[in-house]
């Protein structure tokens, strides 16, 4: 798997898996969390790495399933002997091995491994595979919308969050690393992320976190309500602006943000909430707030992961009333689109987690991409659809830049 920051100042290649953790729990990944602190040496504890599980939870673990995804649907970690990773300036390259055996010429195994893929050339650049895309049922979709408006102003929800999907079909095949590198020099300032199993892979560039658990913090964000990006820097501002002051995107971050600080003032202290902005991604930018707080006493990562998840910018409010709208109405399973994905420390109770989205599933020649857009009261059909369409370009682009949304 490979995961970097949207900051770019941790990144992480993980392969060679000792172990994979299949379908499980957050109560499960801690459980694993904390009996493999038990049982690790550590010959260099002088260096600043830890092993780290790589890999995300679904976007809920009671959802429809959706054949594409296959082993991953349900959650999906490694652990990696062999972890390549940045941090800032420096690389380092973190071998893992089971204390059974000859462990000096395992280790020394791991390390000419290591060396080799270091040498391997990057492979040239292939030509883009043709593309053909199917949307799904979109009729239907856009009834959804207006089903689940009449359910927000029926009181049932105050807000619910409708993805649609997008198939794509190639005469070659998808090829999951040049995807992923195309995504790396097309959105800058987002999380990268490929998580493969066999023939199967899951790719995004996404702008969103999740949790971030430093030694002493908590930061999350909360990131909803969106609009285009201006041909021009003037265009650009107006747009912003208009986003900034437009009621119903104000208000749909508001149930975000108010869930969010009600999580977070659970497991930390001083919580802050800073400033609102606008977070610009290249097809689309977002109102934006960080928080930040200091962790409490005893409270793991995943603790507050569990909670935040699903958040309303992916949910929706109240989430077991929206979560349950979303099992009954959605025609396929998310998988771990809308699902935590990242890394999480083995030795310290550190790691970070983004939200899955601006992604898709990829198996030989088919894809399936993922986009999805908060409904309130005030929502309008078209406009949600016009606001998916911008969200999907990014893994459009990703994939070949002749396709634009345009169409659909
Ligand atoms: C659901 C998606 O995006 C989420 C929904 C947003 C919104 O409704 O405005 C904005 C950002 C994300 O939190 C997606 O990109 O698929």
């Amino acid at each position: 798997m490979f995961w970097q920051s949207a900051d770019q100042s941790r990144t992480y290649l993980g392969v060679e898996p000792l172990k994979c953790l299949v379908g499980k729990s957050s109560a499960q990944v801690k459980n694993f969390q904390s009996q493999f602190k038990r049982r690790l040496i550590n010959l260099t504890p002088s260096i600043d790495g830890q092993p780290v599980l790589l890999g995300g939870f679904p976007f809920d673990f009671h959802g429809r399933t959706e054949h594409l995804w296959g082993d991953l649907e349900k959650g999906y970690f490694i652990l990696p002997q062999i972890l390549f990773w940045q941090h800032k300036q420096n690389s380092y390259v973190t071998l893992l091995v089971r204390t059974v055996g000859d462990v000096e010429a395992k280790l020394n195994h791991l390390a000419t491994q290591a060396a080799n893929l270091l040498q391997e050339r990057i492979e040239k650049r292939v030509s883009l595979p043709p593309l053909l895309t199917h949307e799904l049922a979109l009729p239907q979709w856009m009834q959804l919308v207006n089903d689940s408006v009449a359910a927000i102003k029926s009181q049932k929800l105050k807000k619910v969050v409708l993805a649609r999907q997008l198939e794509l079909f190639t005469t070659g095949m998808f090829n999951p690393t040049q995807i992923l590198r195309r995504l790396m020099n097309q959105q800058p300032n987002t999380y990268h992320f490929l998580l493969s199993n066999g023939d199967c892979a899951f790719i995004g560039a996404t702008p969103e976190r999740l949790l971030k658990a430093t030694k002493n913090s908590f930061q999350t964000a909360s990131v909803a309500g969106s609009i285009a990006r201006g041909k021009t820097p003037i265009a650009d501002y107006r747009l912003g602006q208009q986003l900034l002051n437009d009621h119903k995107n104000e208000y749909e971050h508001q149930v975000v943000a108010k869930r969010i600080a009600r999580t977070m003032a659970e497991f930390t202290d001083n919580l802050t909430i800073g400033q609102r902005q606008l977070l610009k991604n290249r097809d689309i930018q977002h109102i934006y707030h960080p928080f930040t707080g200091q962790r409490k006493r005893g409270v793991k990562l995943l603790d507050v992961l569990k909670a935040l998840h699903p958040t309303p910018a992916l949910g929706g409010e109240p989430r077991s009333a929206a979560m349950k709208w979303l099992a009954e109405k959605e025609p396929a399973g998310r998988g771990l689109y809308g699902g935590p994905i990242g890394w999480l420390g083995l030795v310290e109770d550190q790691g970070e987690f983004a939200v899955g989205l601006r992604s898709g599933i990829f198996k030989k020649n088919k894809g399936l991409l993922y986009a999805g857009c908060g409904i309130v009261a005030e929502s309008q059909a078209e406009k949600e659809r016009n606001e998916t369409s911008l969200k999907f370009q990014p893994m459009l682009r990703g994939v070949n830049d002749k396709w634009t949304t345009k169409e659909l």
